[in-house]
């Protein structure tokens, strides 16, 4: 029944959904032509099968809304964007959850990085791996310029590799010697240094949601034909390269997750977050 109902019924409704299913995101709608998608799942918005999956079905509701022309994707906590991955979804799986959970990801990723619509990254908060692939694959990036947040791929960090398209992604925006540099050191970024080189496009010394609504609304206002066709041109190569690998890489993804070492790794990393 809830998936009968308009997003700007389920944006007015939070209340009716929060009791009845936990969506793990929240819409709303500051102006006519933009929506909001907040990322909900505490404490840090790692992102596991359920929570790609509702990102993903709430990108494509708020795209069948021909009003709509923008989206903001940000989080309900001001400290963290998104942790990534859900790592816990990586350590001892069946080998069944592990490719659905890839597919998932796989999943959001093209959603994302291939809507109609103009995507800006509200960043006010830590964006590691996952959540630096979550804002990579957005039009425009805002951060905060809070110096102690960082932003970037720290895969070799956890004795795991970014999958080719991640990586594809991350040279298109940083260029291929910053890409490589980033990847082997697992950097994360500060967002002076992530406007340096091109991982952010502007830093926001205050309230970074008022930027991104305005941004939002300018790109509202450019023709929407030529904005398609444009992200078509840019991003339809990654998007196909992807698309005509999707078994491929389930499979590279779960032989290299289920490996012994890779478990322990991926083990001695929870182990390292928890003690904390
Ligand atoms: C060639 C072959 C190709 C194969 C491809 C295989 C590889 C695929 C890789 C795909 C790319 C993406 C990878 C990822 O995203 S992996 C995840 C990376 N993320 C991180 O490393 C971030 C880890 N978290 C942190 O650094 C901090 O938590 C953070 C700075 C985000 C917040 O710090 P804070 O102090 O506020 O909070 P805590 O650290 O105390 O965390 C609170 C609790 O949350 C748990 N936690 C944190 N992050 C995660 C996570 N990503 N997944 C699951 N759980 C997480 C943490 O353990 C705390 O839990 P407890 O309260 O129970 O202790």
């Amino acid at each position: 029944m809830l998936s009968r109902l308009s997003p700007r019924l389920l944006s007015s409704s939070p209340r009716l959904l929060s009791s009845s299913i936990r969506t793990l995101v929240n819409v709303t709608y500051p102006s006519p032509s933009v929506a909001v998608l907040e990322l909900d799942r505490p404490p840090v918005n790692s992102l596991s099968l359920e929570m790609a999956t509702s990102i993903t079905s709430h990108i494509k509701q708020i795209e069948s809304d021909p009003q709509i022309r923008s989206l903001i994707l940000t989080s309900s906590n001001p400290k963290i964007f998104s942790a990534g991955l859900d790592i816990t979804e990586m350590s001892r799986p069946s080998k069944t959850r592990l490719s659905t959970f890839w597919r998932s990801i796989q999943s959001l990723f093209l959603t994302l990085y291939s809507t109609r619509l103009s995507t800006i990254s509200c960043i006010t908060g830590h964006s590691p791996a996952g959540g630096c692939l979550l804002s990579m694959s957005c039009d425009y990036r805002v951060m905060s310029r809070n110096p102690k947040l960082g932003i970037g791929l720290n895969e070799t960090r956890l004795g795991i590799a970014a999958p080719f398209w991640l990586k594809d992604l991350f040279v298109k925006t940083v260029g291929y010697r910053e890409a490589e540099l980033g990847l082997s050191r697992g950097k994360l970024y500060s967002p002076e240094e992530a406007l340096k080189i091109g991982l952010v496009d502007e830093i926001v010394d205050g309230e970074v949601y008022d930027v991104a609504v305005e941004r939002a609304e300018e790109y509202a206002e450019i023709p929407e034909k030529g904005i398609v066709a444009t992200k078509r041109m840019c991003r339809g190569e990654l998007v196909r390269d992807l698309e005509g690998k999707i078994e491929e890489d389930v499979g590279w993804f779960t032989d290299f997750i289920l490996e012994e070492g890779t478990q322990k790794g991926i083990e001695g990393y929870l182990k390292s977050l928890s003690k904390k």
